[in-house]
């Protein structure tokens, strides 16, 4: 049992207590009395218009439910049949009355007159430079600072360690260091350069020597010929002596080049120009996450977050760790200098600008207690505290700074609709004026990952108009929150296929649209999605430059490495040309809104000609995913795990994706896809796999061992067979549950 500290009415766990009064209050500029009662306050006017919100979510589900078993969806068919027309009408007819009634009981909400939003203080990294976004688990120190630090990246590095580079022609990464893969690399980085900053004539593969001279950047050629830069104002700075160089940096699409020179580096010596490395401005800004990619149940846990947060507000956070049988002690980075030529010292943020993510409306926490011992709403305890612990931040107590604009950026997830932003940004607008912070001190980050959201997302942005400084979209979450809202509906299509369904186009288009239209260019960013795949690097590479082009000026990676890769696209895209040319179009011609394609639920469409074989394919590639990921989750409170699909590809798993496999089984289950032997079945198969694959752990526990009694197992089961009853679909109630069982077990 915690030991509590009752203040102004609320009871307070000793561990969050402690942490507050003794080092987040102290240098904060806020007295300990002040903070506690307006905590008290905050809870008291919060908390009942946060469970009304939540009350009106079930309402919504429920009436959502009871319209689809009375309205059941014609056959979907293919609208160019002429044999299927009759058919096909009677599809746009349900769709029409579905939309209606989605209207009359208020889930579409009317769009009103066009506006722009005012947000003002955002930083460059946000509002001008378009760039990959790191996320990061916030409760893993270890990750969090390498997070903050992936601000700049190695490109030989990136290249070296991943697919990108091909293991052919004798190029495999070995123990030691491949020359032949080396020789790949390099040629792979100087391709680049010289599509970003090519030279007069020649190419950078020809390169002997880069020399400042005379204040110019001076490039010379294995044939003696002396070339400069084709645009010569990408070269901004240097380091060390003009004719011996250091580092040369330079610039293309607002993002930073360093050239890396340095004859003594192993990697150099077979170099002419001894380049040892390309350093990448890669992360600009980076998530530290509170949310899904963590395990965090109690006050205890929630403490160690809050003071992993304060540590990087506080520029202090450091952590001891084993790197190739060494101890090193991992901190935060200084920022990195430069000479102009002009003899001016160049100083560029050697951090990623870091967002914090609070979780969403649903979840409480037992870190503060009212009165009655009701656990109060995490959203609100998260709100407070995490903004509290920025003012460190804006108070200058670090020897670093996060935002140079004297903002504060919290992404909100798992928003429905209008009135639950308007609730965030009521809340914001309170802790500011409770902190003695000018009001839209704090931004916001929507993200765009629940149904009602995505179909109101006008209203939603204009219910935060003054302070919102990113719309994404979590199209993890969405994909979830598609399956949930209509379960009732029929069975959805296999889950890889739901992306090649009308409604996400329309959800990825509808976002850069309505955002554009809301002026958020030059104010804000347009964000996509996570590349869930982190091995995959070579595909990434391939792919994921449809995100800058699509006009969104950030999109997620989920690793340091990711995002020295992603930046690449940046480089050879630029958003803020392609927003202009996207808003001119929308000026000027008419343009659907997408909305009867957002609202056409991704049903399975040919049932028949799925084969048995398929469908249980289809079942234990998702029963695979969420063992593999909730027997973590609930035995080492790892909340964001890289677990091995049924193709052995490695995915990405937290708890959006968890969201996603139970809630589709369930919905399967629900609509007799499968029978529940079939499911329990898959479940104590996929187990041993799972088992199997965690063999080399020797702290893990083996589900098998006992599955009756063990409550990861118990933890997945509830999630499939307890799925419908579940708030959305999220995961979150029942993990939480589990995981504090397991906890008392371990005590
Ligand atoms: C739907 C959504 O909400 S998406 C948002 C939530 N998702 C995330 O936040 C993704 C976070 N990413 C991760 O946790 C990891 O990259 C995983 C689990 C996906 C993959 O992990 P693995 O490939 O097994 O990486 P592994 O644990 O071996 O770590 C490799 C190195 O990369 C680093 N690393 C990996 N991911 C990150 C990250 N997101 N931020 C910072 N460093 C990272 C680690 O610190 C480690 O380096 P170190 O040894 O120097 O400390
Ligand atoms: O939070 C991101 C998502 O895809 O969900
Ligand atoms: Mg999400």
């Amino acid at each position: 049992m915690n030991t509590r500290v009752i203040k102004h009415g609320y009871q307070v766990a000793e561990s969050l207590y402690n942490l507050v009064e003794n080092e987040v209050l102290p240098d904060s500029g806020i007295k300990a009395d002040h903070f506690w009662q307006s905590m008290a306050n905050i809870f008291d006017e919060f908390m009942p218009k946060n469970k009304a919100l939540l009350e009106k979510r079930e309402e919504f589900q429920a009436q959502i439910d009871a319209w689809h078993l009375a309205n059941s969806a014609p056959q979907h068919v293919n609208p160019t049949d002429k044999a299927s027309q009759l058919e096909h009408s009677k599809v746009l007819d349900h769709q029409r009355k579905y939309q209606t009634f989605l209207t009359d009981i208020g889930y579409i909400v009317a769009e009103q007159e066009d506006f722009s939003i005012t947000t003002t203080q955002v930083d460059e990294e946000v509002a001008v430079v378009a760039g990959p976004q790191l996320v990061v688990p916030l409760m893993n120190a270890r990750f969090a600072l390498n997070a903050a630090n992936a601000r700049w990246g190695s490109l030989y590095d990136a290249l070296y360690g991943t697919d990108v580079i091909s293991d052919d022609d004798n190029a495999a990464a070995g123990k030691g260091y491949n020359p032949i893969r080396g020789a790949k690399v390099t040629a792979y980085a100087r391709k680049f350069l010289d599509s970003v900053i090519p030279l007069t004539s020649g190419s950078h593969s020809d390169v002997t020597g880069y020399q400042v001279l005379a204040s110019q950047l001076v490039i010379t050629l294995k044939s003696g010929q002396q070339v400069s830069l084709k645009q010569p104002e990408k070269f901004v700075a240097y380091n060390g002596d003009g004719q011996k160089p250091s580092a040369i940096l330079c610039k293309n699409n607002g993002l930073h080049i360093e050239i890396k020179i340095d004859p003594s580096s192993p990697v150099a010596k077979a170099d002419a120009a001894s380049v040892a490395d390309i350093i990448l401005e890669s992360a600009l800004t980076a998530i530290q996450d509170c949310e899904d990619s963590i395990a965090a149940v109690d006050a205890e846990d929630k403490t160690s977050v809050y003071r992993n947060w304060l540590g990087l507000m506080k520029g202090d956070l450091t952590e001891q760790l084993e790197k190739n049988g060494v101890t090193i002690t991992r901190k935060l980075n200084p920022d990195r200098t430069y000479s102009t030529v002009d003899n001016q010292t160049l100083t560029l943020p050697g951090r990623s600008l870091l967002f914090i993510r609070n979780v969403g409306h649903l979840m409480t926490n037992d870190a503060v207690l009212t009165a009655d011992n009701q656990q109060v709403p995490e959203g609100i305890l998260d709100g407070l505290i995490t903004t509290l612990i920025s003012l460190h931040d804006l108070k200058r107590n670090s020897q670093f700074v996060n935002s140079r604009q004297g903002s504060i950026y919290i992404v909100k997830p798992k928003m429905h609709g209008p009135a639950e932003v308007a609730f965030s940004n009521a809340l914001f607008t309170r802790i500011e004026s409770c902190l003695g912070l000018a009001t839209n001190t704090i931004k916001l980050g929507i993200m765009d990952e629940e149904r009602r959201t995505s179909v109101n997302l006008k209203e939603c942005i204009r219910a935060t108009k003054d302070r919102i400084a990113f719309i994404n979209t979590g199209f993890l979450d969405r994909t979830g929150d598609e399956i949930h809202t209509s379960m009732q509906a029929g069975p959805m299509a296999r889950k890889e296929l739901m992306k090649n369904e009308p409604w996400i186009d329309a959800y990825e288009k509808r976002n850069v649209r309505i955002g554009l239209q809301a002026g958020l260019k030059g104010k804000a960013q347009i964000g996509k999605g996570m590349w869930a795949t982190p091995d995959e690097m070579a595909a990434m590479v391939e792919t994921k430059i449809a995100h800058p082009k699509s006009g969104a000026n950030c999109a997620w990676v989920p690793s340091p490495t990711a995002a020295t890769l992603h930046v690449l696209h940046y480089h050879q895209v630029n958003v803020s040309d392609i927003q202009d040319e996207m808003l001119k179009q929308f000026a000027t011609k008419q343009v659907d809104d997408g909305l009867t394609d957002l609202l056409t639920i991704p049903l399975l469409k040919n049932k028949q000609q799925l084969t048995a074989a398929d469908i249980q394919h289809e079942l234990d590639n998702n029963v695979q995913g969420l063992l593999g990921y909730v027997v973590r989750w609930i035995d080492q409170g790892t909340g964001c795990s890289k677990v091995p699909d049924i193709d052995n590809v490695g995915r990405m798993e937290d708890r959006a994706t968890l969201r996603i496999s139970s809630q589709h089984i369930c919905n399967w289950l629900l609509h007799d896809m499968l029978s529940q032997e079939q499911v329990m079945g898959s479940l104590y198969r996929m187990a041993a796999v799972v088992d199997s694959q965690n063999q080399a752990d020797p702290t893990y526990r083996p589900m098998s061992a006992d599955f009756d009694t063990n409550i990861a197992f118990q933890a997945a089961v509830d999630l499939i067979l307890k799925g419908k009853e579940q708030p959305s679909g999220y995961t979150e109630p029942l993990l939480h549950q589990r995981r504090v069982e397991l906890k008392a077990e371990l005590i």
